[in-house]
């Protein structure tokens, strides 16, 4: 199984890249001993200003073939923490590679957001799409803890 962030644009050294590399760190720590793997984050850019159509096959290459397709979507579905474990389990179980598109100021061409397995919303307001990479991020490591049984998550 590989876990892989595919997001447009690149992330500049401040606190979103530390708390980002913070979360992933935990979670490379907590998944080993449940076999999860850690995160890699693939940033794409289109310097030509061709918005999410042509982000979209800059994206498509990040994502391992067959793996499982996980938009980030404020339109998607809203999943609780533990939901979101169970999905995270079942892929591992399945041993499916799992991709999550972060889209940029336009959002994710819809071509591609069509074809999703799953769309996850954090909310239907609109986050700045380096914090829903940290956000995320964040929940990738809640899930982890969830699946370990560790005291982090609490209802
Ligand atoms: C600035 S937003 C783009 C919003 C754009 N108007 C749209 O229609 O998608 C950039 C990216 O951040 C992520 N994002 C922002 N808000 C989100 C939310 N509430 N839930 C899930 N993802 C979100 C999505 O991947 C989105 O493509």
């Amino acid at each position: 199984m590989r876990m892989v962030i595919a997001a447009v644009g690149r992330l500049r050294q401040g606190p979103e890249a530390q708390l980002l590399d913070d979360y992933l760190d935990r979670h490379a720590r907590a998944g080993r001993a449940l076999g999860l793997p850690p995160v890699t984050v693939a940033e794409v850019e289109d310097r030509c200003g061709g918005g999410m159509a042509a982000e979209a096959p800059l994206l498509e290459r990040a994502i391992p073939e067959g793996a499982a397709l996980v938009v980030l979507d404020e339109r998607g579905q809203m999943l609780t923490s533990p939901e979101f474990a169970g999905r995270i389990a079942a892929w591992r179980d399945q041993a499916r590679d799992v991709a999550f598109v972060i889209g940029g100021a336009d959002g994710i061409d819809p071509g591609l957001r069509d074809r999703a397995d799953l769309a996850i919303s954090f909310g239907r307001m609109v986050w700045p799409h380096m914090l829903a990479r940290v956000m995320l991020a964040e929940q990738i490591y809640r899930a982890t803890t969830i699946l370990a049984g560790g005291p982090y998550h609490r209802e």
